[in-house]
């Protein structure tokens, strides 16, 4: 993480984690070119300010699909909290509660989904869970992951469509870190049906539409994918009856000659022409990040490793710090743009 106000956070992360697991979630794939490059691309943009429109609008709730949040910054899908803070994804939920935004949270939790939901509404009962989904080769098995979500009061799923195979993560094969330690579990991959135990989770290169045609199928839920970055497959996703995209790299950790998120997001969010919304994530550090993101056109964004600095550094507190520290400096930025954020306002810097 480079700068900004939350690189306190970050460093104080660094300090406590047990350095495999820093890695685990800083890494990136293949040399982390993608990874750096969605911090570098914000910071080769610029947004030019309005002026002198006499406007002090308050900022307006963001209308998501089963979610009404106070902010545009979400919490996005990230693996295994309980590696960064004893509390894992209970503080993560009860902080995104806290802050009135959304959680997705991953079906790599080490807390069932039913218990991080939960949580949740015991800060705020509207408060809004997704649950990230990745489709498992077995329908059952998805299923049954499906049910688990909407048992726990999930309001949409979020198909993580970018991984075909695991990405390759050096930091993790030079440390030998490929399972979690004992005493942790991917709990929603418990006691499946078939599986005493927990269940592996399985990427599979023969996930297609027709899986996603199935879910669509399995439930009631609406369903975003995220991983989406050729305007092609948003159109695909439009007319299947997706209820919403993310445009993401996955923070860099699956293709790594994949371009910058924000990048990215300009022809995916005209292919999409508002019809659904376009939310992205990865590199998302300040404020102004999130501004230039709506200003391109996404409803909102999805924050992935400042959480989990914030989650390390101090638990459900820090998270906290993390989520309104952003959501302030994204309201004073758009405060100094004029209360406005379109896309003849963003310039490069170069
Ligand atoms: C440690 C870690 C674990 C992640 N686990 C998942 C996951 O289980 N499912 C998923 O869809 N995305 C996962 N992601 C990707 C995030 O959802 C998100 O796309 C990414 O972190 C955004 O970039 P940022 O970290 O720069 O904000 C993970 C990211 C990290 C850093
Ligand atoms: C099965 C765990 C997947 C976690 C993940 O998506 C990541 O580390 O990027």
């Amino acid at each position: 993480m480079t700068g900004g106000a939350l690189a306190e956070l970050h460093d104080r992360a660094r300090e406590l984690l047990d350095p495999v697991h820093y890695d685990y979630f800083a890494g990136g794939a293949g040399e982390e070119t993608a990874l750096a490059e969605n911090e570098r691309a914000f910071q080769r943009l610029a947004l030019l300010p309005r002026v002198l429109r006499g406007q002090s609008r308050p900022a307006t709730p963001v209308q998501l699909p089963g979610a009404r949040a106070s902010t545009p910054i979400l919490v996005a899908p990230t693996a295994f909290h309980r590696l960064a803070h004893p509390d894992g994804e209970l503080a993560t939920a009860r902080a995104a509660a806290a802050a009135g935004t959304v959680l997705v949270s991953g079906m790599a939790a080490t807390v069932a989904i039913g218990e991080v939901a939960g949580a949740a509404r015991e800060v705020d009962r509207n408060a809004a869970v997704w649950f990230q989904l990745y489709l498992q080769p077995d329908a059952k098995i998805t299923e049954c992951l499906v049910r688990r979500a909407e048992d726990a009061g999930c309001s949409a799923l979020v198909v993580t469509v970018d991984s075909p195979v695991f990405g390759r993560h050096g930091r993790d094969h030079r440390h030998g870190f490929h399972d979690l330690p004992p005493g942790f579990a991917a709990e929603n991959m418990r006691d499946l049906p078939g599986s005493p135990g927990v269940r592996d989770i399985e990427m599979c290169q023969e996930i297609s539409w027709r899986y996603v045609e199935a879910l669509r199928r399995m439930t009631g839920l609406p369903v975003l994918l995220k991983g989406i970055l050729h305007p092609e497959d948003a159109k695909i996703a439009v007319d299947g009856g997706m209820a919403g995209l993310v445009v993401s790299n996955h923070g860099g950790r699956q293709l790594d000659v994949a371009p910058a998120a924000i990048d990215a997001l300009p022809r995916v969010a005209e292919a999409v022409g508002g019809r659904i919304p376009v939310l992205v994530d990865g590199g998302i550090r300040r404020g102004s990040d999130v501004a230039i993101a709506l200003a391109l056109g996404a409803t909102a964004v999805g924050v992935g490793r400042p959480v989990l600095w914030g989650l390390a550094a101090a638990g459900e507190a820090g998270v906290r710090q993390v989520l309104e520290t952003l959501r302030d400096e994204y309201e004073h930025v758009r405060t100094l743009c004029g209360g406005v954020l379109a896309g003849d306002q963003v310039v490069s810097r170069c």
